[in-house]
């Protein structure tokens, strides 16, 4: 395998610099567990986030805001029926949409929906390996939400998603990958803490959404997403004493990143 390119601090300089021009309005389908910090992380980041939820209003919102996110965390049969009407919104209005597979693998329910997403022409997928390769028919899934695999286990199966649904893929971890199944990026960084507070993962798919809906180079804009929230992760790690504080020097760094080019 050829190594995985580095996202230059050019580049993540020149994508936050948009976000923070464009202020993306995100409309985001995700889970219980996550609604406020989710919404928190986007906010410091200066995009919009809108948690709409009802199948007719979500159908209607997804066409007109900047971004989608679909996050099957706490999927019920309602649920997937309005994420459903909204992906088909965001399609027909050519709003580019997300996919968070949370703990796809052993759950029927959802590992049927996300495998019927997959065909409805995601802009990007982010999860973590367990995910990734859950998705990717390669092993029955994580430990519930959780990953029981490293990232780069999971790489060549984000990169044969990536190729067979013309799609990118994240697959997070230590390191995080991100790949159109051609082109792979790696970004480092970030702290084991951000495993120990819930919602890191589902607040970043909430980033990646946004900086997919940028103009230009999708995929380094996806890698710019990743390696915003690692920074803030590994700058909160510094302060913090524990999880709590965690959070919240997590979110004072988002606010105050700033990426010398
Ligand atoms: N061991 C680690 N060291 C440094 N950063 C990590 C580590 N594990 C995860 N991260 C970072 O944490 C963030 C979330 O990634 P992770 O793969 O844990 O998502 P997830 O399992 O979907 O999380 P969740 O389900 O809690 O939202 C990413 O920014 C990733 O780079
Ligand atoms: C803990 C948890 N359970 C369902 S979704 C979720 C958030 C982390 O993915
Ligand atoms: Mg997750």
């Amino acid at each position: 395998m050829t190594q995985p390119d580095l996202l230059s601090s050019a580049q993540l300089a020149h994508s936050l610099q948009l976000l923070h021009q464009q202020t993306p309005l995100v409309h985001c389908m995700t889970n219980d567990v996550v609604q406020t910090f989710t919404a928190n992380v986007l906010l410091a980041l200066r995009a919009s986030p809108a948690m709409v939820i009802d199948a007719t209003e979500a159908a209607q919102f997804a066409g007109f805001a900047d971004a989608l996110l679909i996050n099957v965390g706490t999927l019920t049969c309602d649920r997937r029926d309005a994420m459903l009407a909204a992906v088909e919104a965001a399609r027909l209005a050519g709003t580019p949409w997300t996919l968070d597979p949370v703990a796809v693998g052993a759950l029927t329910l959802r590992s049927a929906f996300c495998q019927q997403l997959l065909s409805l022409q995601p802009a990007a997928i982010r999860g973590n390996a367990s995910e990734i390769l859950a998705l990717a028919n390669q092993t029955a899934g994580g430990r519930g939400v959780d990953s029981v695999h490293q990232a780069d286990a999971a790489l060549s199966a984000a990169q044969q998603l990536a190729q067979a649904h013309q799609t990118l893929v994240a697959v997070t971890g230590e390191v995080d990958y991100i790949t159109d199944g051609t082109r792979t990026l790696a970004v480092a960084g970030g702290s084991p803490l951000m495993t120990r507070v819930v919602g890191t993962g589902c607040a970043l798919s909430a980033v990646v959404a946004a900086f997919a809906s940028l103009p230009g180079d999708r995929l380094l804009h996806v890698a710019a997403a990743c390696r915003v929230m690692s920074l803030a992760g590994e700058q909160a790690a510094r302060s913090a004493t524990g999880p709590g504080s965690f959070v919240a020097a997590f979110l004072d760094n988002l606010w105050t990143l700033e990426v010398a080019a």
